[in-house]
């Protein structure tokens, strides 16, 4: 019996008046868009309105606190404030130790944020050894070895919002 993983949602959430914020990087780029779409549809499927969810991007990875503040604080400011937001971004291990300081920093950076902006802040960074492991969990590996972890923040961000929105 699989053990890893979110398994079966044990619980639908009513997303209908929720609105999420997606903020994406756009290094390896395929595999963030399958990540992002599996969110958006996922978060469709649990009722949250296509124009409420709102998508914005950064050059990278590593701009993915900083950005993430702004956009939540920015749409708030708009008086269109942000129920929850989804940082994604695809970190691939390279022949340098980049890898290892983006990935553990940005972790640390959007971990502690929820507190900064009083959000919940998904944890939508892939940090992978090799680009089979990035495309297997986005779903569009050859072999479909794995869902696509988009789908499971999506489901992740409405759960949190409904349950410890203001
Ligand atoms: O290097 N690899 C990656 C990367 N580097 C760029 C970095 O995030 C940042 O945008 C620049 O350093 C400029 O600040 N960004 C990613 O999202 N994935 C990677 O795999």
């Amino acid at each position: 019996m699989a053990v890893k993983g979110l398994g079966k949602i044990d619980q639908q959430y009513d997303g209908s008046k929720l609105r999420i914020g997606i903020i994406h990087a756009r290094w390896n780029r395929s595999v963030i868009d399958a990540l992002v779409t599996g969110a958006i549809e996922r978060m469709k499927s649990l009722g949250v309105l296509e124009e409420n969810i709102i998508v914005e991007t950064v050059p990278g990875s590593y701009e993915l606190p900083y950005g993430t503040k702004r956009f939540v604080e920015k749409q708030k400011k708009m008086g269109q404030p942000l129920d929850a937001v989804i940082p994604i971004g695809v970190l691939i291990k390279g022949s340098t130790m980049h890898f290892e300081y983006i990935s553990d920093s940005v972790t640390h950076a959007l971990m502690n944020l929820q507190d900064k902006i009083h959000l919940p802040v998904i944890f939508g960074l892939l940090t992978c050894m090799t680009e089979e492991q990035a495309l297997a969990r986005a779903g569009i590996d050859a072999n479909h070895t794995m869902h696509n972890h988009g789908e499971d923040w999506g489901a992740c961000a409405v759960e949190m919002a409904v349950k410890f929105g203001p």
